[in-house]
């Protein structure tokens, strides 16, 4: 199957977890599209009666635009389920998310959920994490000093560029640094350390948050459960 079928496999299984009254947290990327696809469809054609919240603009208008109900975070008391995509997964399922440059909203929607659920295709499983480059999120204000700070680290930043060579914004107007680690030997330890830098908005690294993988194969989507 082609990568694309593979995350329209992962897309579509995962709407199964949705259940009638949930509030549920809807990821960012092209994963998470045939998600909102299908839901959207189920909305229409299976009445199904869910209120989404959403972890970008870009999420948001195609989720309107498919007649989803969808509320602002500060309007919902909980979210009982997040699905979204994942640019890296190791063996112990910890996570890189922030390709698409919404990793600051989707860990805020993530840590406020009480389950979470990423759809992948088997490209993103890795031994080890690091090969995709760190999204790191940081604020205009400082983000020359601290791009010096991260060189002098030896962290291989490298200013997110648009088709335009303009800086990515954020949709909070932001911009992305993106690491060129090669291999991350102690994730908690680096997210802890750029965590503590000013001017550090948010960092990629998804640790101990994710509670179910579906995984897209070429023999269907396969679910790891109850992973924490
Ligand atoms: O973290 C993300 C956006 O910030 C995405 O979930 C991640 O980049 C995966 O995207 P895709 O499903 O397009 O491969």
């Amino acid at each position: 199957m082609k990568q694309n079928e593979l995350k329209q496999s992962v897309g579509i299984k995962a709407v199964d977890f949705i259940q009638e009254g949930m509030t549920v947290g809807l990821g960012t990327g092209s994963t998470v599209y045939y998600l909102v696809e299908e839901l959207g469809r189920r909305v229409q054609e299976k009445q199904l009666q869910v209120q989404c919240v959403s972890t970008s603009q870009r999420t948001w208008d195609q989720a309107c635009a498919l007649g989803i109900t969808m509320k602002p975070l500060q309007e919902v008391s909980t979210i009982d389920l997040t699905i979204d995509g994942a640019d890296e997964i190791d063996p112990d399922f910890q996570g890189i998310k922030g390709g698409g440059a919404a990793h600051t909203y989707e860990k805020i929607v993530a840590v406020n959920s009480r389950k979470n659920i990423w759809i992948v295709d088997e490209s993103k499983l890795v031994d080890q994490l690091g090969a995709f480059g760190l999204p790191v999120e940081v604020l205009p204000f400082g983000a020359q000093q601290l791009f010096q700070r991260f060189q002098a680290e030896g962290l291989q930043p490298k200013l997110r560029l648009d088709d335009q060579q303009d800086p990515v914004h954020t949709d909070s107007q932001n911009y992305v640094f993106d690491l060129e680690l090669g291999t991350i030997k102690h994730p908690h330890l680096l997210a802890q350390w750029l965590e503590e830098q000013a001017g550090v908005v948010e960092q990629g690294l998804f640790l101990d948050l994710v509670n179910t993988v579906i995984i897209g194969t070429d023999q269907g989507p396969k679910i790891i459960s109850d992973i924490r």
